[in-house]
């Protein structure tokens, strides 16, 4: 489980995320809501590292991840498929996908299988270069590339974020199936409501650094939660 709390974050003196606590079960979907700029992605700096917190501890299944860095991080197995997907437009997918075994021990340094049953779009576009590819299929690799990290927890910033209907439907598939197979934590940034309602075991809202509402997906439609959501 990944537990983050009580954390502050800052850029020089704004602050950014004010004693935010949440909890992410493994084996369950915890989905963190908000309007544009409340705090969603610094809180996910926070969890992968790219970001310090200036109070409050982030620990995962017991080990406390402060000061550790995004890349002893993802030894833990925090696996992170960041907003705007950064795929390396230059390099193949396989080469993309191949980026995922830096922190993976020697003998799992291969792509399993079941990141071509889930999306069976990378198997064939193999040899095409990360930029060529579109959005929705760039979502893919980098959810992709994230998995060949064997991760216990798979947060992603925003994965349906100018991203075709069909596609979003595929990815809220396996997603599903990931928790569902795999029994492994996921943390999921998003604003398209109807999504995390579908997905969620268990929702967070975020207001101006804060959270502001939490319980099951269910609760989104209440008009406390949707007060926090509309404009
Ligand atoms: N690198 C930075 N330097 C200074 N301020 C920043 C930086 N990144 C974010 N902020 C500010 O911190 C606040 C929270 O931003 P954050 O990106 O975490 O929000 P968000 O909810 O993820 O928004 P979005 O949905 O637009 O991605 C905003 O006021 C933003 O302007």
């Amino acid at each position: 489980m990944l537990t983050v709390d009580n954390i502050n974050l800052h850029y020089g003196a704004a602050q950014a995320l004010r004693g935010v606590s949440i909890t992410a079960p493994m084996g369950k979907i915890t989905c963190v809501l908000g309007r544009n700029g409340v705090g969603k992605t610094s809180l996910m700096r926070a969890v992968t590292g790219q970001h310090a917190v200036s109070g409050g501890t982030v620990t995962f299944n017991g080990k406390l991840l402060n000061g550790m860095a995004p890349y002893n991080r993802a030894k833990q197995g925090i696996g992170f498929v960041p907003q705007g997907r950064e795929v390396f437009p230059l390099l193949t997918v396989k080469e993309n996908l191949e980026s995922g075994y830096a922190p993976v021990a020697r003998k799992d340094r291969f792509i399993p299988d079941d990141i071509f049953s889930l999306f069976p779009v990378l198997n064939t576009m193999l040899k095409r270069r990360g930029g060529d590819l579109s959005g929705g299929q760039q979502q893919q690799l980098a959810i992709g590339r994230a998995l060949v990290t064997r991760p216990k927890i798979l947060v992603l910033d925003e994965p349906t974020e100018g991203i075709q209907p069909s596609i979003i439907k595929d990815i809220g598939r396996a997603i599903q199936y990931l928790r569902d197979s795999t029994g492994m934590a996921i943390l999921l940034v998003e604003q398209y409501l109807d999504f995390c309602r579908e997905l969620a075991d268990h929702v967070y809202i975020m207001d101006r650094g804060e959270i502001v509402h939490e319980g099951p997906a269910e609760t989104l439609d209440t008009p406390e939660a949707r007060r926090h959501l509309t404009v």
